[in-house]
């Protein structure tokens, strides 16, 4: 631990414990937006393999797998990856073969993470894997686990699962016990591995990383350079300041975004952000997110709930909106977003893409502009036209999206810059050549901050706006010549 503190000291960090939020990580120095915090490569890690997608167990890539002819369960890219994971997959290539193909098929990322944790552990402890002050299973063991706290359903869950892995392993005197307490570390310390458009490709355990807490208003990002975990500041952070992450979609009121925390990582927030629940501007933004609209369809008021339980009542023109009328529409959004739900999209997209438009229609009688509900079907819609190529239509829905974006996520959240990212590219695919130059701008600014600048992704999108930039000159050129 020594050594990691002087680790973290040369990073100008220090881990401080304090005493509602256990380990906190905090700066010695000032720290810029856009300034990396802190990097580390997984301790260990797994693809999200299923049956409609596999990834490379190296470096989680998808082109030009071919499957471990061993387990005939794990996939490479080619020997280079193959080769930097043998000395573990080794093991875990034998304990697999152990169990019938059948069987193999049902173990699941996260049982192979924790497979992964035993072996990896026990390889560093005969020093086949060399230790270092990052790559260290006693970093593990200092993860908080919430043990104590679980109902009895979860810890029978847990130990099931235990159970499983020593199946697997079939380690003589494994310690169950703590492979069911790592479990309920997994639970509230892994991370979510994502691509640099924020799609989850596996999960991953940085226990350097899981040091940092929340908060609903962070002050950092975590992004991902293939499997490498980079922690970002996302705003100015001054020396001695905790530095915070967002464990949870941040999207969503107090009541909603508290909910999740209790739920998956067993603490109540208290972030400046969640210190505001129960105050006038909470109560509206939870009613405008979360709420119904008005009557009036020209009015853009919030509705809150009628004290003689009559209804909703708008905040501004003061309407009712009586609760069967809002019973009835809600009933309808739910029978269209079961049939949506069930409609096999692969076979007929256009379908699939009426329905949820229908389910548009309805959610745009029934809730706020700006609900979190009505967004995410939009996002779907956008995702579903990209995918059958309606362009315009897709540009339409992006355009819907950005502003939502924009009141619930601070100005410097990468989902906001991916979003100007793909509006550019559609502008630019449809000749609208300034405006693009205009969203990319936009786009860049943004993940230039979350992202950086040297990754092949941000090179990707600054050579985009470089040639999007030379047609709107080339345009305004031939534009003069012209005259
Ligand atoms: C990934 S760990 C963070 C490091 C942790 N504080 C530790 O001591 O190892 C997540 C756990 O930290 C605690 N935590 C994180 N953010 C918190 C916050 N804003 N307020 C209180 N506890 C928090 C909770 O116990 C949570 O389950």
């Amino acid at each position: 631990m020594a050594n990691l503190q002087s680790f973290l000291r040369d990073r100008c960090l220090t881990v401080l414990n304090l005493p509602d939020k256990g380990r906190s990580l905090f700066t010695s120095r000032d720290f810029r937006p856009g300034e990396v915090i802190l990097r580390q490569e997984p301790y260990v890690s797994v693809p999200n393999n299923n049956s409609s997608e596999s990834r490379c167990d190296g470096c989680f890539k998808t082109d030009g797998l071919k499957k471990c002819s061993g387990c005939q369960v794990v996939w490479y890219c080619g020997s280079s990856c193959q080769k930097s994971e043998w000395k573990l997959h080794r093991h875990e290539c034998k304990a697999l073969c152990r169990l019938e193909k059948e069987k193999r098929m049902l173990v699941t990322p996260t049982i192979r993470l924790m497979v992964k944790l035993c072996l990896k552990r026990n390889l560093q402890n005969e020093k086949v894997i060399p230790i270092t002050t990052t790559d260290d299973y006693s970093l593990v063991e200092a993860l908080v686990s919430h043990m104590s706290e679980l109902d009895e359903k979860q810890l029978m869950l847990y130990a099931q699962m235990a159970n499983l892995v020593n199946l697997i392993l079939q380690f003589p005197g494994i310690d169950l016990k703590e492979i069911a307490e790592n479990f309920s570390k997994f639970s509230c310390n892994a991370h979510s591995i994502c691509d640099s458009e924020l799609r989850p490709e596996g999960i991953g355990l940085f226990p350097l990383v899981s040091i940092i807490n929340h908060s609903c208003s962070p002050n950092a990002v975590l992004v991902f350079e293939e499997k490498m975990a980079v922690v970002r500041a996302m705003d100015n952070i001054s020396e001695d300041s905790e530095v915070t992450i967002s464990y949870i979609e941040t999207a969503g009121s107090t009541l909603t975004r508290q909910k999740s925390l209790k739920e998956q990582y067993l603490f109540h927030c208290q972030c400046a952000r969640c210190s505001n629940i129960g105050k006038p501007h909470d109560i509206e933004e939870s009613a405008i997110l979360e709420g119904y609209r008005c009557a009036n369809e020209k009015c853009n008021g919030f509705l809150l709930r009628d004290p003689d339980d009559k209804g909703f009542v708008c905040q501004n023109c003061m309407l009712l909106r009586s609760k069967e009328e809002v019973k009835k529409l809600a009933g309808d959004v739910k029978t269209v977003s079961a049939k949506a739900l069930a409609s096999p999209s692969a076979e007929n997209k256009h379908d699939t893409i009426a329905l949820y438009k229908t389910m548009e229609k309805l959610q745009e009688k029934l809730y706020h502009s700006f609900s979190i509900t009505l967004m995410r079907t939009r996002e779907k819609l956008l995702k579903m036209l990209m995918e059958v190529e309606s362009w315009r239509e897709a540009l339409d829905y992006c355009k819907l999206i950005v502003p939502v974006y924009q009141r619930v996520y601070p100005a410097t959240h990468p989902l906001i810059g991916l979003q100007f990212y793909t509006q550019g590219k559609l502008e630019w695919l449809l000749g609208q050549t300034e405006e693009a130059v205009s969203s990319l701008i936009k786009a860049y600014d943004i993940l230039r901050i979350s992202h950086g600048t040297s990754t092949p992704f941000m090179k990707e999108l600054s050579a985009k706006l470089d040639e999007a930039r030379a047609e709107a000159s080339y345009k305004l050129l031939a534009l003069k010549d012209g005259n």
